[in-house]
């Protein structure tokens, strides 16, 4: 099978996370996920409740599709889900877009290997802090990161961490010191992932992240990093698609 199971195609807009946050890009959403963290802002795409809307595709008919939706107006696309990782069938997608000069940048939480991992240009690994509910394979995730060194990917890779409060700081220490070559990524974790309205998300999201931006000023085991907000949400709130 080397079809993709797609939920959502959209953009152009920017990548509002992590390594090349602003970015402008398009997005392509898979279906499914090993995880099912407690804060998902994407759950549709393993609950069953998008069943009805996966599109099984080619990568073809996804390029066509990203053309006919950003024209000639893209030159980086995001391949986010779910978790993409489960899917053998991206390095087709992979190989389209970078022989139509499109650069790929990849969202996944560390928890599966793929040999495509090598092609990608903006690798963004997110593993799970406590709050989530989830639990780290760690000879998993440290396969992954030596896999990505001895193919010297590592300065096209990211750690992401949301951080909701002190436990997953502690959690994002630990990672840190880990792999303390990875350019490194604090996220502010979007507590409503249903909340309506755009002014009254962001005036929280903005607390959450002058909260977050304290912590990490006055932490000695946290310097060489990076602190961001989700800025499409500032923007949009919880609004899918953008
Ligand atoms: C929806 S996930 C899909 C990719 C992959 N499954 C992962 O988790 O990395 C994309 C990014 O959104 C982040 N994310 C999900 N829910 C969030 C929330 N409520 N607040 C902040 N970030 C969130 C994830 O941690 C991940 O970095
Ligand atoms: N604008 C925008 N930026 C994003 N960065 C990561 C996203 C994701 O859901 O993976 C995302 C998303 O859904 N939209
Ligand atoms: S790993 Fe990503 S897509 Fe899967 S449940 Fe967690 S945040 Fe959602
Ligand atoms: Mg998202």
């Amino acid at each position: 099978m080397n079809k993709v199971p797609v939920l959502e195609i959209f953009g152009p807009t920017i990548q509002g996370e992590g390594m090349v946050v602003g970015r402008k890009t398009m997005f392509v959403r898979t279906a499914g996920c090993d995880y099912s963290c407690a804060w998902c802002d994407s759950k549709f795409t393993w609950d069953g409740s998008a069943k009805e809307d996966i599109n099984m595709m080619t990568a073809d008919s996804v390029f066509q599709r990203l053309k006919e939706l950003g024209d000639n107006q893209f030159d980086h696309v995001t391949i986010s889900g779910g978790n993409p990782a489960l899917l053998k069938s991206i390095d087709g997608l992979i190989e389209i877009l970078h022989a139509n000069e499109i650069e790929v940048a990849l969202e996944t939480q560390g928890s599966r290997w793929q040999d495509w991992f090598v092609k990608i240009d903006d690798l963004t690994i997110s593993p799970k802090p406590p709050s989530s509910k989830m639990k780290t394979d760690w000879s998993v995730l440290d396969d992954i990161f030596e896999q990505l060194k001895e193919h010297q990917r590592l300065n096209h890779t990211s750690l992401k961490i949301v951080v909701f409060d002190q436990e997953d700081l502690h959690f994002a220490e630990e990672l840190h010191q880990r792999y303390p070559a990875i350019a490194f990524y604090l996220q502010v974790g979007n507590e409503d992932v249903e909340e309506a309205g755009t002014d009254q998300i962001a005036s929280r999201l903005l607390n959450s992240y002058q909260w977050l931006i304290d912590q990490v000023m006055s932490n000695g085991r946290l310097n060489r990093v990076h602190v961001l907000p989700q800025l499409h949400t500032l923007v949009w709130g919880n609004k899918r698609g953008v």
